[in-house]
């Protein structure tokens, strides 16, 4: 997408030829800087501390981290310390472990001395893919968009939590990407954004892609989906996903089971979209089986915003020593999703309309 006029990835391979830049995205809205990432404990530490966040994001600098640890050491014991290292810095999002155990396996069976160049050569093609599913998925999604705006005659509202946009994959987003492909070709979309906290993804990077994109939306407090889905004011609902599971549970920022919820009680439509790499066909039951990261009770208790100097300042919104929870993510079950939208169309969410988007998975099943 394009900021400034200049279209940006968000991450891409460096002139240098041997590192990787990224969006800093701790650093939006207020700055768009670049950094690079040189080393694979740098690619750790950025998928860590969320410079990169995102589901595909995450899986994308993994692969790209697991090409950087090749020229360091790419021996069979680099690749697992490597694989061990990253897959260690978030446990939610499976994109994570499907493309370092996707890349890994295709070094094993290389020389050593190919190692590195495979590597980068496979992020990059990873990294593509994930453009490309993305843009389907903006087109399946558009057309959901679309019926619904032809149906109402009017402009269609839609509301989404966390950032699925651009900002958490390679380029276009998940549940962005039908807003976009949709806005582009004329049909009247506005966007509620969630502003997600804690740590206000919706807020900060999905307000700074509709800004950039020229998308009218509104961003709302978590609290205010349900009373505007009771007073028709959304008209369908589009989030991201983490992880899914093969019967059709979608694992997404904590709070998205609560517009479910909400949505299910209005009769407002649930979409879920997401490409094949978030689609954990081990899984059956989300809610039971799918790890939920558990992070600092600091993101909760402290606030960081701008000035109105122009300087940062964080402050605390807490009452001092009170205990902290801070789940970054839940699971809503497929009973509460209408469809899920990947890059091969739109399936029911279960595990029969899965497999339909998928028979190569029937044998597994
Ligand atoms: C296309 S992204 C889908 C999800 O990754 C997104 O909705 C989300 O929950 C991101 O969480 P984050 O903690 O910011 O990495």
């Amino acid at each position: 997408m394009k900021i400034g006029g200049q279209p940006y990835r968000t991450i891409f391979p460096d002139a240098d030829g041997a590192s990787v830049q990224v969006i800093d995205q701790t650093r939006l809205p207020f700055a768009f800087e670049l950094k690079r990432l040189a080393t694979s404990a740098q690619a750790a530490e950025a998928i860590r501390t969320m410079i990169v966040r995102g589901a595909p994001l995450i899986g994308v600098t993994g692969a790209y981290g697991l090409a950087l640890a090749m020229r360091e050491d790419a021996s069979n014991a680099g690749i697992d310390r490597a694989v061990a290292e990253l897959g260690a810095t978030r446990p939610t999002a499976i994109n994570l472990r499907w493309a370092l155990d996707h890349v890994a396996a295709l070094l094993r069976r290389l020389p050593e001395d190919e190692r590195a160049g495979a590597a980068f050569a496979e992020a990059g093609r990873i990294a593509d893919e994930d453009v490309a599913s993305c843009r389907a998925i903006g087109e399946h999604g558009a057309r959901i968009l679309s019926q619904h705006a032809a149906a109402k005659g009017r402009r269609i509202n839609v509301l989404t939590h966390c950032n699925a946009g651009w900002l958490a994959t390679v380029d276009w987003g998940t549940a962005l990407a039908p807003i976009y492909v949709a806005h582009d070709a004329g049909v009247p979309v506005h966007v509620y954004v969630d502003e997600t906290r804690p740590r206000n993804q919706g807020a900060a990077l999905t307000a700074f892609e509709l800004n950039a994109h020229g998308v009218p939306h509104t961003v709302i407090a978590d609290n205010a989906g349900g009373h505007l889905m009771q007073h028709g004011e959304v008209d369908i609902c589009f989030v991201g996903s983490d992880r899914t599971t093969a019967s059709g549970d979608v694992c997404n920022k904590i709070g998205t089971y609560l517009k479910a919820l909400a949505a299910r009680d209005t009769g407002v439509p649930f979409y879920a979209a997401l490409p094949f790499s978030t689609i954990d066909w081990t899984l059956m039951d989300g809610v039971r089986d799918i790890p939920i990261e558990e992070r600092d009770a600091r993101e909760v208790t402290h606030l960081t915003g701008r000035l109105a100097d122009g300087g940062f300042a964080t402050v605390e919104v807490v009452s001092p020593g009170s205990p902290v929870a801070n789940p970054a993510f839940d699971v809503t079950p497929a009973r509460l999703v209408t469809g899920i939208i990947t890059e091969r169309g739109v399936a029911r969410a279960d595990a029969e309309g899965l497999l339909g988007l998928y028979p190569e998975r029937r044998a597994a099943a």
